[in-house]
């Protein structure tokens, strides 16, 4: 057998790893309902998701009837967080074939990460409910390193690497911050086709598109040969 080609792995969260669309559907709807919104159905919702918790409020009340002044939204968000604290792993798990593809990568000695723009208590806590917080070397959110720092800024990989003490790379994303971020770290990316795309995932100029986490390892073996890694 050859050496994997990869020593380090990191997925992005929402959209890729983990279904997460009902639980953010839920608190995002929250927020809307005290400002007298409508709820958004999830295939809406679907298409907010990718920068952060900021962005996903701020893009649903422009949907639906607009902006608020400042001082309400910091309200709005405070709720949809608290909401989301509460309920955070109600309806959130892997997508299918998510756990097998992260007992493949352990048993080739590869380093898994989880690299996302939500906030990182939010990640650190949806691992400890869903009792996955020891198959992670790092967990890194979207304000781990301050603000600026989020993808498609490639500083969260970058950080990925360091915690790491380097070594041979690869992201696993849904969305152009995912892809973005990674080229900007010089590093490859995977999409998904089956999270919250915000392009069509072929658009994305990932290094391959996967349907299902059944394909991730021979996905990487095949481009990591081709890559000469
Ligand atoms: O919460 C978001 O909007 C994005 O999170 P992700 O980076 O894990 O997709
Ligand atoms: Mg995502």
């Amino acid at each position: 057998m050859t050496e994997f080609p990869y020593d380090i792995v990191g997925f992005d969260l929402d959209g890729t790893l983990f279904d997460t669309l009902g639980d953010l559907g839920n608190a995002l709807n929250h927020a809307l309902a005290l400002e007298g919104r409508a709820p958004l159905a999830r295939p809406v919702v679907r298409t907010l998701v990718g920068g952060g918790v900021r962005k996903l409020l701020h893009r649903g009340l422009e949907i639906s009837g607009g902006l608020p002044e400042a001082g309400r939204i910091e309200d709005l968000q405070a709720a949809l967080l608290a909401f989301y604290e509460a309920n955070i792993a109600r309806e959130t798990g892997f997508y299918p074939g998510g756990e097998a593809m992260l007992d493949a990568l352990a048993a080739r000695g590869v380093k898994v990460a989880l690299v996302t723009n939500k906030l990182e208590r939010l990640a650190v806590q949806l691992l400890r409910e869903l009792g996955l917080s020891e198959r992670f070397y790092t967990v890194i959110g979207g304000d781990t390193l301050g603000p600026g720092k989020a993808k498609p800024q490639p500083d969260l990989l970058d950080l990925m690497l360091d915690r790491a003490g380097g070594g041979r790379a690869v992201y696993v994303g849904d969305t152009s911050f995912d892809t973005g971020a990674a080229r900007a770290a010089g590093i490859p990316c995977v999409v998904v086709s089956f999270g919250f795309n915000d392009a069509l995932p072929s658009e994305l100029d990932g290094a391959a598109v996967i349907d299902h986490f059944d394909e991730l390892v021979p996905t990487l073996e095949r481009i990591g040969a081709r890559a000469g890694v």
